[in-house]
């Protein structure tokens, strides 16, 4: 058996084109939706990232705003440019690309809940908890968006989550088990007793601890559908060069019923749910 590819690039590519229909409505309305960016430093990985959505940006018809500090920017100083963002009306939203190697809630703490595209801000994480809409998470949203569009079923299955970062692994749970998706989820991590059993029961299995290849193969149900979205640098012994791992290793394919690759399915789509959360912000924002 040979895993069908849940393919990310292909999904971005449909999403934008969809957005660019609720772009061009808003452009009626003479709105504009503004994506901003906070870089620090010059990590090589970050900066494509970042680079990466404002070509998706241009792409839509979103208009952008990129602000790169220097490495050993402080505290302060981004903080300045976070209150900047928050007063700018041609931000609809913004995101200050983390790591920035400074205390990551004191920024994301100090960007204006409704501006917070990310989904990361404190008011808005609670609201996920207290189940009222507000913006979401965009890697946990595009590992699900991704299952809805090849038609895997997440109402009633068995979701494994692999990791509990802020980011992916701990909002997933919580959005996997809203009523609108109905999962039942098992929330595991590096210090998981069984993690080969846990895998196992899942119809749904969600990499996402940062450990290359740390589910492989003999741990899944045969037919699972399974995301990669751990994003490793390794060095490669054969070439020498460095490149990126994900947390699923390549014997999966052979066993499970449907994979995302790695690059090309998870990264894809977390840029395709920030860009969806910037068109929604907007459409907010107008509706007043
Ligand atoms: N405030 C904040 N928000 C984020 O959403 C955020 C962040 N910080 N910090 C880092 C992580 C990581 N992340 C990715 C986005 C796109 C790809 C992506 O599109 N990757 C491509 C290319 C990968 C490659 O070839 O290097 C792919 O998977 O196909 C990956 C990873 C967003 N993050």
């Amino acid at each position: 058996m040979t895993a069908q590819t849940l393919d990310g690039r292909a999904i971005l590519a449909t999403i934008k084109e969809e957005l660019r229909g609720r772009v061009a409505a808003l452009a009626e309305r003479g709105v504009v939706p503004g994506l901003g960016t906070v870089l620090v430093g010059e990590d090589p990985g970050s900066r494509w990232y970042v680079g990466a959505k404002h070509r998706d940006c241009a792409e839509v018809g979103i208009h952008s705003i990129r602000r790169d500090l220097p490495a050993g920017s402080s505290l302060p100083e981004v903080l300045a440019v976070v209150g900047e963002l928050n007063a700018d009306p041609a931000c609809t939203g913004f995101i200050v690309q983390q790591p920035t190697g400074l205390d990551e809630n004191a920024i994301l703490s100090a960007v204006d809940p409704a501006k917070d595209v990310d989904g990361l801000h404190p008011t808005n994480l609670g609201w996920l908890v207290l189940g009222r809409p507000a913006p979401l998470p965009c890697t946990p949203v595009g590992c699900i968006e991704l299952l809805r569009r090849y038609d895997v079923p997440i109402a009633g299955a068995k979701v494994v989550v692999v990791g509990r970062g802020l980011t992916v692994g701990r909002p997933l749970g919580l959005i996997l088990t809203r009523r609108s998706e109905n999962a039942t989820v098992t929330l595991c991590h590096t210090g998981t007793r069984d993690l080969a059993a846990e895998v196992r029961q899942a119809d749904i299995v969600i990499a996402a601890a940062g450990v290359p290849g740390i589910v492989t193969g003999e741990m899944v149900k045969p037919g699972a559908a399974v995301l990669d979205v751990g994003v490793s640098r390794v060095l490669d012994p054969e070439t020498g060069k460095g490149r990126v791992a994900g947390d699923v290793a390549d014997d999966v394919w052979e066993v499970a019923g449907f994979v995302s690759p790695n690059p090309g399915g998870v990264g894809p789509m977390t840029r395709a749910m920030l860009l969806s959360n910037v068109v929604e912000a907007a459409e907010h924002a107008a509706a007043g």
